[in-house]
């Protein structure tokens, strides 16, 4: 496989060269010009229904902390979406410091981090692996953070971070934990448009659904986040392990895309 990552010769700028999709016309990130945006009222209530008795394991991919879900109980459906879709996956993109980290920006304002639940279409295909390249193939719930109060959905996942520092480090998720507290309150307020994965191979299947509400964690659990180490044999010239920081895509251009929004 191609290494890819956020800075230098393997950075966003070159992606394109061996995934031919990065360079496509309705990629992801982009910036939400919330005087731009057109409201949609036939979007139904969105339905989030995710079982806790799900078991679970958390990754370190080396590009993120990954927690992959197996369960058939975790289903997104309604709002924007013509079909049903199941959860696969959620992690998050964060930067350096908390003034910098989500791939989404809100005129022009990035937040400290970003949190992508990735679902994909059963309705319309056999497995993940297939739904990952297709039209409508995956959705994915998005909601902004900021640095603020404590957030105790967050440290179930992050008390499993010791055991995931080094890349590949896997840890199993037994307790009972729903993802779903760790969306915002209000989830009739959110953003929709169609895009793109927003790392390599940037498969242009994605409907994202961003939540207008920014959920709030603690700039020490935030700091958590850049605990994790890049990768298990590369150190700095200090002999320091390299974090995983920053590891968010530059916003992509609209292309004439219109962002549609669930309230006015
Ligand atoms: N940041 S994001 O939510 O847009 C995502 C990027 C990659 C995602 S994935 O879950 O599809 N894993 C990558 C792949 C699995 C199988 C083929 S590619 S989700
Ligand atoms: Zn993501």
């Amino acid at each position: 496989p191609v290494a890819w990552g956020y800075e230098g010769d393997i950075g966003p700028c070159n992606w394109h060269k061996y995934f031919p999709k990065a360079g496509g016309k309705r990629q992801s990130p982009i910036d939400i010009d919330t005087s731009a945006t057109q409201y949609d009222g036939s979007f139904k209530p969105l339905r989030i229904h995710y079982d806790s008795h799900m078991c679970s394991s958390l990754t370190n991919n080396g590009h993120t902390f990954c927690m992959s879900v197996n369960s058939d109980q975790c289903n997104l459906s309604g709002g924007p979406l013509e079909d049903k879709y199941r959860l696969l996956q959620f992690h998050c993109h964060w930067g350096s410091d908390d003034t910098k980290g989500s791939e989404h920006t809100v005129d022009g304002h990035q937040y400290a981090a970003e949190l992508h639940l990735v679902h994909w279409n059963t309705d319309k295909f056999k497995s993940a692996d297939e739904a990952i390249e297709k039209n409508q193939g995956i959705a994915v719930l998005t909601a902004f953070i900021k640095a603020g109060k404590e957030h105790r959905g967050w440290n179930h996942v992050l008390s499993h971070f010791k055991d995931i520092k080094k890349v590949q480090g896997t840890s199993t998720v037994n307790e009972d934990f729903n993802p779903k507290c760790l969306l915002p309150e209000n989830q009739t307020d959110y953003w929709t448009y169609e895009g793109s994965l927003t790392t390599p191979p940037c498969h242009e299947s994605v409907r994202f659904i961003i939540f207008k509400e920014v959920v709030e964690v603690s700039s020490e659990q935030l700091a958590q986040f850049r605990s994790l180490c890049v990768c298990s044999s590369r150190k700095r010239d200090t002999g320091e392990d390299e974090h995983l920081v920053d590891n968010f895509r530059p916003i992509q251009p609209l292309n004439g895309r219109v962002v549609k929004a669930s309230f006015q």
